[in-house]
């Protein structure tokens, strides 16, 4: 399933092919309260023509190998902001795009997306765009006991290392506002406005549809032509990744550099500032971690439980990479 707009599901039948038919279906009354997410491998039954006015009907839903979520927002105060939902299923890959400078880079986010993938147990890679305007050595220095793969982005770059990281997966794309991604989406899938456009169930065009979609990579021209290369979600709708159905261990996994530390801590440690024998400052003290790395754990676990400051909107002098 590779796109959803009020009610209507748009499958493709083959997730090799290019040329492969697109079928708009509807969700039968046996899926009970299960949702269908885009990625989710679908059973169909019905008019599978693919014909103009066709509506098959998804009836199954396969087993997901992976599951990439957020909780809607990290308000515990309302209905909405305890909300768990699904983002995509079956990615491999979290592309998390952010731009060197215009806007600068928010490692808090980068953070968050970096938990997120963890939790859903795929790999995240970091897209790091307007190289023209900026260098990476503080964002690549700020991540170095990571091993977090990056490929820089600039304007008149070519895409081939992307590519190549693309090719054969299904890669999320996640992204504040004015990255450059609807760029970048649009260089990789130069008819993914027309593509997306002509699929008669997300309206017209990208800019309209709020939830994810899914993108086919076209094959390099002349290796198979009219095979699909991999795939991209762009993720119009999702700004951030709210992370209050993760524990706080689970938290930790976005942190490798920081795990080692808490083999010291007692017994169901909290790791918050105000646990006095938290292992995580002496760790950080003895020069073993950056201590902005430290602190950005623990706005995470602050913002998950609802307290500290939560945004962190502001750039602060003394931490030009904070925010999420
Ligand atoms: N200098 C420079 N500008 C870029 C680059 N990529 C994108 N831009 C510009 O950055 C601005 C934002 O790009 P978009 O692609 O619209 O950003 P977006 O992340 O999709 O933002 P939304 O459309 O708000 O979701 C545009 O004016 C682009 O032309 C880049 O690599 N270098
Ligand atoms: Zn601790």
């Amino acid at each position: 399933m590779i796109a959803v707009d009020r009610g209507r599901y748009t499958c493709v039948l083959s997730e090799a092919a290019a040329d492969a038919p697109v079928v708009t279906a509807m969700r039968a009354r046996e899926l009970g309260r299960k949702s269908v997410v885009v990625g989710d491998r679908v059973g169909l039954v019905g008019d599978t023509s693919g014909a103009a006015g066709a509506l098959a009907r998804i009836v199954r839903i396969a087993e997901r190998r992976s599951v990439l979520r957020r909780t809607a927002d990290d308000d515990e105060t309302t209905a909405e902001g305890r909300l768990e939902r699904v983002v995509v299923a079956n990615a491999d890959q979290l592309v998390i795009v952010s731009a060197l400078a215009d806007p600068p880079p928010r490692t808090g986010f980068i953070d968050r997306c970096l938990v997120a993938a963890y939790d859903a147990d795929i790999e995240p890679l970091l897209c790091l765009t307007k190289a023209d305007l900026a260098g990476p050595d503080q964002v690549v220095g700020y991540y170095a006991e990571l091993e977090l793969p990056y490929v820089l982005i600039r304007p008149d770059s070519d895409l081939d290392a992307l590519r190549s990281l693309l090719a054969g997966r299904v890669s999320v794309l996640v992204g504040h506002s004015g990255v450059g991604k609807s760029t970048l989406v649009n260089r990789l899938v130069p008819d993914a406005a027309r593509a997306v456009g002509t699929v008669s169930a997300i309206g017209r065009g990208r800019h309209t549809s709020t939830s994810a979609v899914a993108l086919p990579l076209p094959a390099a021209p002349g290796v198979a032509p009219g095979a699909v290369a991999g795939w991209i979600v762009d993720t119009p709708g999702v700004r951030s990744f709210g992370l209050a159905h993760v524990s706080a261990e689970s938290l930790l996994h976005g942190f490798p550099d920081l795990v080692e530390a808490t083999v010291d801590c007692p017994p169901n440690c909290p790791h918050t500032p105000d646990e006095a024998d938290c292992a995580l400052d002496a760790w950080v003290a003895a020069g073993k971690a950056d201590p902005r790395r430290l602190a950005s754990y623990r706005r995470l676990l602050a913002s998950r439980s609802g307290e500290g400051d939560v945004r962190e909107p502001e750039r602060n002098p003394g931490d030009p990479l904070a925010g999420s």
